[in-house]
């Protein structure tokens, strides 16, 4: 089901029978309803962008974002390594303390979450939101682990895999950018070791991209992404909405929605107070029996 929101242009889709509503039915067992905001489509899913230190992903990321402002948003992780010269709190990474991150974890703010190079990492709920409530794709610049998590989600995203063209080229673009100590520089080489050959695991990853030639490489990123420049400018339209399953029927009168669910059953989902969810996700509604 599909509303039109004339104020900000938000589209709201009432989520029926999402694997996201079936998995939490049977975790909260009871009835579960879910209001997700944004547009369905392959050209609004999120970008997953995993791939070793030092391969190039942030390079690629920037580029991206340069060219396509009003396109893309990236989600900015929470992490427990101290930041880098020039990285912003707030910016490059929400950087924070261990036990704060851990226990936001255990709250269950955070739609992925790993241990890398020794540090905490995670993509909060709320910031991959923040990029959904702006209309813009969202970009996670995430380790193997977590796009692992996020394809076991609700969260239907493509997922690209940037290799270095050699092991060799990798070890001098990690020294050139010259942000590690050594130390730090030989664990992210023993790691990429092991993200190279998880990068490969069937299923995982929608792409594999070589980046050798930086430019090459970006292009072939725009066409897996299908975009050129003109499409800035060019606003995403909705094409699909759900189909509700043949039992239930909707209606609605001003901030309530009432759901029939065969003959006996009516219920009614109150969103006076509905705010913004991550996709699959939704605060702020009610639901009661009438
Ligand atoms: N799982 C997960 N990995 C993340 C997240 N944010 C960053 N990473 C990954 O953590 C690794 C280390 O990132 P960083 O410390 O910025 O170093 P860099 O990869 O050398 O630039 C990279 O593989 C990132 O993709 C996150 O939110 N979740
Ligand atoms: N195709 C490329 N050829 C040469 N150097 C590159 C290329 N892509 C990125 N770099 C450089 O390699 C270093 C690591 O890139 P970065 O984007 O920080 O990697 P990641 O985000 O994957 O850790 C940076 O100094 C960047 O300028």
């Amino acid at each position: 089901m599909k509303h039109n929101s004339k104020s900000n242009e938000s589209i709201w889709f009432l989520e029926v029978d999402t694997q996201f509503v079936r998995d939490q039915k049977k975790k909260l067992e009871k009835e579960v309803v879910c209001w997700s905001k944004g547009v369905i489509g392959n050209a609004d899913r999120p970008l997953v962008i995993s791939g070793p230190s030092g391969v190039g992903k942030g390079t690629l990321i920037n580029m991206l974002m340069k060219e396509f402002p009003s396109m893309f948003g990236f989600s900015v992780s929470h992490t427990t390594r101290a930041p880098r010269e020039k990285e912003q709190n707030g910016v490059h990474y929400h950087f924070s303390e261990r036990n704060v991150m851990e226990e936001d974890i255990r709250s269950g703010k955070f739609l992925e979450y790993a241990a890398v190079h020794g540090n905490l990492y995670g993509t909060s709920i709320e910031a991959v939101d923040v990029v959904a409530d702006a209309g813009k794709r969202c970009i996670l610049d995430i380790d193997v682990q977590g796009a692992r998590s996020v394809r076991a989600s609700s969260l239907e995203a493509t997922f690209i895999f940037v290799c270095p063209p050699s092991f060799e080229e990798l070890e001098k673009r990690l020294r050139a950018r010259g942000t590690e100590t050594e130390e730090q520089i030989q664990k992210r080489l023993r790691n990429a070791k092991a993200e190279l050959e998880q990068g490969s695991s069937p299923g995982l990853f929608d792409h594999i991209l070589v980046n050798n030639d930086l430019e090459a490489c970006y292009e072939q990123l725009k066409n897996i992404l299908g975009i050129s420049k003109s499409m800035n400018t060019v606003p995403i339209t909705p094409n699909k909405v759900f189909d509700l399953p043949v039992d239930f029927s909707l209606s609605k009168i001003n901030e309530k929605i009432l759901i029939n669910h065969g003959v006996a059953e009516q219920k009614v989902l109150d969103l006076s107070s509905m705010k913004g969810g991550a996709p699959g996700r939704t605060r702020g509604l009610d639901m009661y029996v009438l």
